[in-house]
């Protein structure tokens, strides 16, 4: 941090805006030591006189000199002004995460309260406070901090929601980590720069109201003074000595402009937010809602049910929309049975990562996810949370997200990150738990284990962050992991010792996968079974080993067709699924996929197929099914040798 901010001084505005603060800030600090003396005496023989080489900025009515005074009067100034942003910052922080914190209505209602108080101008709520408060210093102090914090509140609201949406916080949610801590640990380090930037350039605007409430007398009373009171002093006298109003005007100008400048240097280094950036309360996970089974939403029944690790049945996520409710996901339904991969294929907007979202519990506000039955491992999900579910979650339930790079903390090493889930939840001390991930990294095949345990995710690379965040699932004893598109932004080599790894842990464990993805290729080398999902619901689920010459359902061959191998013909164009996916917003009557499928009928149109079980534990919804292969595909059902090598790098 401290470097980003030495590298706002290599700027031009940087430079001059720090030379001109520390100056400000050395004589708050100095001139008050040095000079009170000087700036108090009395000289009846000198009152009220213009600049002269004695005097360099005129006398007062008593004759104090008023250019020792102004450099006097910084010292409470620049203090006052702090002392006022400080209690901005810590109110607006308070104000910004009850939101996060405390119940949706409540948070609501804060939200509404620091709307409206950010509506109004800052001095007017500042004098509306000084009335309040009383005049006088503290009175002032008070004022202008509980006026600058409703802007303080807004910009801690907007950088709490912006983080609340990363990876990471998902991955500690997931662990176990409670919200307050979730705050402190993970939240707050992240949004520290851009507030510490804000409070800098609040500083200066602190610093000018101050001085407007001691010039109307609300503020600083004598026989202490400000640049406000000496403003105020110097008035009275203007059309003689207009010297003496305008070097306390020029001082508070000077030194606003050194706080501001500063601020907006570093801002602009940075790319930080201002306080004004948006607004908008932390959105907050929703818990999945027990309903009524409809019918044939049972998951395909076999022998998995038996030894189930997940169960799920009517699986629905819906979002509030302009015109009516949105549904990515509409009645899903399946089970996993211990250390068996299943992919989860479609085209973007399928409902794929809202179906993963909603078993790990993660969905957001203003989402809601409802379904008959949800299981994890024997534990019903749908009743009331508790402390024993959040441990069988934090432990047995591991997510590897798609972007390496946003799914660890940026702010803490790597080790504390691995050691934070089995100090929660295993009962071990620090020391246990970091020679624990040392083992798990060791696990993942990332060398060193050691040293990197003590490095920053910005030190690994996206291949070896994607193992940590791996080796970090498997910090307990997980039963599941979901893996949402892990190897998408990762090169070829490495996607292939990702997936790798993954297969290696199954065996190894006995751990079951849901592997989204939109690679069909990728899904047949590492799943047993895929379950193909089109608007927000499973429209076939086969094993992987039928995918090239047994699917069933229309949609599964499209999507196979738009596969290219190295057979195909690179002059022609690459072929695609025809038509646009459904809308969720908008799911059509009968069939979503009608509109782009060749066997579609009235039939079609008018009645929606259910998810029906073939005699060969295939299930597949459609009025038409039959058998049909991918005209290009040619799934690779084992890895490339390839893939074996270079695994450390
Ligand atoms: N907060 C939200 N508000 C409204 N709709 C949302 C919200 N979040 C997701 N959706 C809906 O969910 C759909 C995306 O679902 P999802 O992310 O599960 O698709 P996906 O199959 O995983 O797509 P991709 O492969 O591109 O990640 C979006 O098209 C949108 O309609």
């Amino acid at each position: 941090m401290a470097a980003r901010w030495l590298a706002a001084l290599k700027t031009p505005v940087g430079a001059v805006s720090a030379a001109m603060l520390l100056s400000v800030l050395t004589l708050a600090v100095l001139a008050p030591i040095l000079w009170s003396g000087q700036a108090e005496e009395i000289n009846t023989r000198a009152i009220l006189q213009g600049p002269s080489p004695e005097h360099p900025v005129g006398t007062d009515s008593l004759g104090r000199d008023l250019f020792f005074r102004l450099l006097v009067a910084t010292g409470l100034s620049v203090k006052l002004a702090l002392a006022a942003t400080g209690i901005g910052v810590c109110v607006g922080l308070v104000l910004g995460a009850v939101p996060s914190l405390l119940s949706r209505r409540i948070g609501r209602l804060v939200t509404a309260f620091v709307n409206i108080a950010v509506a109004f101008p800052g001095l007017l709520l500042a004098m509306f406070f000084a009335v309040i408060f009383g005049v006088g210093q503290t009175g002032a102090v008070l004022a202008i901090g509980f006026a600058t914090a409703p802007s303080f509140a807004r910009l801690t609201q907007t950088l709490i929601a912006t983080q609340s949406e990363r990876d990471f916080i998902a991955a500690a949610k997931l662990a176990g980590v409670g919200r307050v801590q979730r705050l402190i640990r993970h939240i707050l380090p992240n949004i520290a720069e851009p507030l510490v930037v804000t409070a800098t350039i609040g500083a200066g605007s602190s610093l000018l109201a101050f001085a407007g409430l001691s010039f109307l007398g609300l503020g600083v009373q004598p026989p202490a003074y400000d640049w406000g009171r000496l403003l105020n002093e110097g008035l009275n006298d203007i059309y003689l000595h207009p010297m003496a109003a305008l070097a306390p005007g020029l001082a508070v100008v000077i030194a606003g402009l050194a706080f501001n400048l500063f601020g907006e240097a570093v801002a602009k280094t940075l790319g930080a937010p201002t306080p004004f950036a948006g607004k908008g309360a932390a959105p907050q996970r929703v818990r999945p809602t027990a309903v009524e089974s409809s019918a044939d939403v049972e998951p395909s029944t076999s022998s998995r049910e038996s030894s189930a690790v997940l169960t799920v049945s009517d699986l629905f996520v819906s979002f509030p929309g302009p015109a009516g409710p949105i549904t990515p996901v509409r009645g899903v339904s399946f089970s996993l049975a211990q250390g068996e991969a299943v992919g989860v294929v479609g085209e973007s907007g399928s409902g794929k990562t809202q179906t993963a979202l909603a078993l790990a519990q993660l969905v957001e506000y203003p989402g809601s996810v409802t379904a008959s039955r949800l299981e994890f491992l024997g534990q019903d999900q749908l009743s009331s949370p508790s402390p024993a579910k959040r441990q069988l979650l934090g432990t047995s339930f591991a997510m590897v997200f798609q972007d390496p790079m946003k799914s660890f903390n940026p702010t803490m090493r790597i080790g504390t990150q691995l050691a934070e889930v089995a100090q929660r939840h295993q009962g071990m001390n620090r020391r246990q738990a970091l020679a624990r991930a040392a083992d798990r990294l060791r696990a993942v095949r990332v060398p060193a284990a050691e040293r990197r345990l003590r490095q920053y995710p910005h030190e690994f690379s996206g291949g070896m962050r994607q193992r940590a965040m791996i080796g970090m699932g498997i910090m307990g004893n997980p039963a599941l992991i979901v893996a949402d598109e892990p190897t998408t932004a990762l090169d070829v080599t490495v996607q292939q010792q990702v997936l790798r790894l993954l297969s290696t842990i199954k065996e190894e464990n006995n751990v079951a996968i849901l592997l989204i993805s939109h690679d069909l290729t990728l899904v047949g080398q590492v799943c047993e079974r895929v379950l193909v999902m089109y608007a927000g619901r499973i429209v076939e689920d086969l094993p992987a080993t039928d995918l090239a010459e047994r699917s069933l359902h229309p949609y599964t061959q499209a999507l196979l067709a738009a596969v290219p191998d190295m057979e195909t013909d690179r002059n022609q164009p690459l072929a695609v699924v025809p038509g646009r996916p459904a809308d969720p917003s908008n799911v059509p009557a009968g069939c979503a996929f009608a509109s782009r499928c060749p066997k579609a009928d009235d039939h079609c149109t008018r009645e929606d197929p259910q998810l029906v079980q073939q005699e060969d534990g295939h299930r597949v919804a459609c009025w038409h099914p039959s058998r049909g292969t991918g005209q290009r595909v040619s799934v690779e059902l084992k890895l490339p040798a390839a893939a074996l090598q270079g695994e450390a790098s």
